[in-house]
């Protein structure tokens, strides 16, 4: 297990050990370092450091307001660091988007998606805008759609602005598998997911790591997190308390248990809420 320790973050797309093709010869398929960022005086993310294997499952957890969608959105390139760097399968993400986003599949939180479009052609839509061969694209969508139970939703027409919130995180998951990324990073991936879906999508996740994928989900439910992942940080007020493979950051006790441990409880004092009930 590993702590984190204030180092001065670099700037991003700074500096790094960088190989002939401007990328880093990078073991890790994603690999934060001294990431940081602000919202006026609030600091949401405080210089994480983080480095996540190529293979690995691993989950990211953390209490509400922790940092997690913040540092995700930063690994990802949808949000500007304050500061750090971000490099997946060494490439650094704010200095080259667009290769970083070749190998980067991403379900982030509260996706925004074109409401006026059914999901087939949400992804369509998607596939010619990732360049993929038109056949291709038809096959996979086809194949998701299928896979994703969304196929009778095609068949009536209906709109992705017509979804229910599951339904939208399952698009949102086949946008982020349709063009073979090398790393997903999905937040939240099973909320809103009936128990059904959940298990496809479980299926969908391990299928991705055995072909040798890395993944990286966020999640509050801990007895997900230790089913499926190999890895874990726990996260709080923008630091990285713990971080390593489940045993390591366990250490002999349930995750939920080390999870309360590091980040502390609040317990319900007995005057507490006492106008409850009448
Ligand atoms: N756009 C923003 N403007 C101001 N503050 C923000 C913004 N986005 C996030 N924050 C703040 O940054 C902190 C981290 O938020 P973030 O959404 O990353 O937490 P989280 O760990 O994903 O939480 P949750 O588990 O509740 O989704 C919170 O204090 C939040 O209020």
């Amino acid at each position: 297990m590993t702590t984190t320790s204030a180092r001065p973050a670099p700037e991003p797309g700074g500096p790094a050990a960088e190989d002939s093709g401007g990328h880093a010869a990078s073991e890790s398929a994603l690999e934060l370092t001294g990431l940081r960022r602000t919202f006026g005086d609030k600091v949401a993310v405080d210089g994480i450091d983080l480095a996540v294997p190529r293979g690995s499952f691993f989950g990211l957890v953390g209490p509400n307001g922790a940092g997690k969608t913040t540092a995700l959105s930063m690994a990802t390139g949808l949000l500007r660091p304050s500061g750090g760097r971000a490099l997946v399968h060494g490439i650094n993400v704010w200095r080259d988007p667009v290769a970083a986003k070749r190998v980067l599949g991403v379900l982030p939180d509260g996706l925004a998606l074109p409401e006026r479009l059914t999901g087939g052609e949400l992804l369509t839509y998607w596939g010619r805008f990732r360049r993929m061969p038109a056949g291709v694209v038809a096959d996979r969508a086809a194949e998701l759609m299928r896979i994703l139970e969304l196929e009778e939703a095609e068949e009536l027409g209906t709109l992705v602005g017509e979804y229910s919130t599951g339904m939208r995180k399952k698009i949102g998951l086949a946008t982020a598998l349709l063009h073979t990324p090398r790393l997903l990073v999905l937040d939240e991936p099973y909320e809103a997911v009936d128990p059904v879906s959940a298990r496809v999508l479980t299926a969908i996740l391990r299928r991705f790591t055995a072909a040798g994928g890395t993944i990286i989900i966020s999640s509050h439910v801990m007895s997900l997190v230790e089913s499926l992942c190999d890895r874990v940080a726990i996260i709080a007020a923008g630091s990285v308390l713990a971080d390593g493979t489940l045993d390591e950051v366990r250490g002999g006790r349930t995750l939920e248990d080390r999870f309360v441990e590091l980040v502390g409880a609040s317990e319900l004092g007995e005057e507490d809420l006492a106008w409850i009930g009448g």
